[in-house]
């Protein structure tokens, strides 16, 4: 298991615990898949499109050696696996897994972008990447993701 992946995970359809326990229980029984960290749930305000549930969010570290793509196909069963239906594109979902970090990689195809393009300004994401990975460098800027997170507090003015 020799590539290092962070992933997020979020839903706001309930079960919503149920979706997330399911989904780090899917990945956990791949065979090519270990999950060797777990962050706490955090009850969050939906960001974007305002107008659905809270999301509960969760950020979880893996080894796999599963290609990043072939670990993004592994994400989208596991995601229709749970019953996602994109109907509103930003909308409410039983289970958004994504992709935050492939190692220190920045891979850009067409299904594919990492690390992913919004994670520096998502609390949702920061706050429990920074829980599992507190010493962790970003390869978007090399800034440690506890620097970064405080950067992205005092900009939203939040103490
Ligand atoms: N708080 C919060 N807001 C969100 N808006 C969207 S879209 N999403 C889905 C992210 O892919 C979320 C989310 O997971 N959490």
């Amino acid at each position: 298991m020799n590539h290092s992946v962070f992933l997020a995970l979020g839903s706001n359809i309930e079960d919503r615990e149920q979706h997330l326990a399911s989904a780090v229980k899917k990945l956990a029984n791949h065979e090519s898949i270990r999950v060797t960290k777990i962050s706490s749930i955090y009850e969050t305000d939906p960001v974007g499109y305002t107008d659905q549930g809270k999301f509960l969010n969760q950020v979880i570290q893996i080894k796999t050696d599963l290609s990043a793509l072939e670990l993004l196909s592994e994400t989208q069963e596991i995601e229709a696996s749970l019953g996602r239906k994109r109907e509103i594109k930003w909308g409410p979902r039983t289970l958004d897994l994504d992709i935050l970090l492939y190692n220190h990689e920045n891979i850009e195809t067409e299904t594919l972008k990492v690390p992913h393009p919004r994670m520096l300004e998502r609390s949702f994401v920061l706050i429990p990447l920074a829980e599992v990975a507190p010493e962790l460098q970003l390869p978007q800027n090399h800034v440690k993701i506890t620097d970064t997170l405080d950067k992205l507090i005092d900009k939203k003015g939040v103490r």
